[in-house]
């Protein structure tokens, strides 16, 4: 049966209009095709989410359906994620989750550095000792962050670049924990919350330069949680001392979104 004409023309006009639709989501007006990214998420709790709860089946890695790496994914539809970071994990514990990353990786996203510098144990002297044991235990932690810490990170950085030349490394810094002067009237001195932002301070320069020297992006999470840190007037993206004393120091649900996947965003779309 004969197609009119008019109907012909019309349908071919709006097949034409689909199909390049089509074509332009497929391939973008680069002409290039946009493949759907593949992700591995690496890390330590700031990644894995501890803090931000929801950890579903994750076990003591306490991977959080509101972490950052999640957020992510559920952003960006089509993503392949391999969700690995756990709580607690050291360099030598991500050059283990480094076996997730294959060559049809295309991004990698990692916080690691903070554990190896003995935050756990920086955190418990300060909170139990006088302000010169907190002062002296901060300038050990960085002394080991500016002379060991660096070897580490270049191992791990390496060897996720060496296995997928072709990914985007992004590198994950930590936030200062306090505002200082701040609204708390208890808990630590100014003295041991001035010491230890000095202690974030000290890791974030160190990221940064072990980062750039690997050709990976370094995303400084610091500004982020700026009027948002323990002691601020919202104090909303950080647990202070807390229970389960595993959520002390860590971003909260809104530090996760705000601090941490924000800033994300904002580097790497
Ligand atoms: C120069 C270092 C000074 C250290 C004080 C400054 C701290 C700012 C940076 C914080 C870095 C925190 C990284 C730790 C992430 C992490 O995995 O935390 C843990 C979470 C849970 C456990 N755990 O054992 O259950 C152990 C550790």
């Amino acid at each position: 049966m004969a197609v009119p004409a008019r109907i012909k023309a019309l349908s071919f006009t709006r097949l034409g209009a689909a199909l390049g639709v089509a074509v332009l989501a497929t391939f973008g007006l680069a002409g290039t095709a946009q493949a759907a990214t593949d992700y591995v998420a690496l890390g330590d709790s700031y990644s894995s989410g501890v803090g931000a709860g929801s950890y579903g089946n994750s076990g003591d890695c306490m991977r959080s359906a509101n972490a950052y790496p999640q957020l992510w994914a559920n952003a960006h539809a089509g993503t392949t994620f391999k969700f690995v970071a756990c709580s607690g994990a050291r360099t030598g514990d991500v050059l283990n989750q480094i076996a997730n990353v294959t060559s049809s990786t295309t991004l990698v996203t990692v916080s690691v550095g903070g554990n190896d510098a003995g935050f756990a144990d920086v955190m418990t002297t300060c909170t139990t000792g006088s302000d010169q044991t907190c002062v002296n235990r901060v300038n050990t932690a960085k002394t080991y962050v500016n002379n060991t810490l660096p070897g580490l990170l270049d191992n791990v950085y390496g060897k996720i670049k060496a296995k997928a030349p072709g990914a985007k490394l992004v590198v994950l810094g930590y936030p200062r924990f306090y505002t200082v002067p701040g609204s708390c009237s208890v808990g630590l001195s100014d003295t041991k919350r001035t010491a230890i932002n000095s202690g974030s301070d000290t890791l974030a320069s160190v990221l940064s330069a072990r980062a750039s020297a690997h050709g990976a992006k370094f995303v400084d999470v610091r500004g982020a949680f700026t009027g948002h840190n323990i002691c601020s007037s919202a104090s909303d993206y950080l647990h202070s001392l807390t229970w389960p004393i595993v959520n002390s120091y860590h971003p909260t649900v809104a530090g996760q979104r705000g601090g941490y996947y924000a800033p994300l965003v904002s580097a790497i779309g």
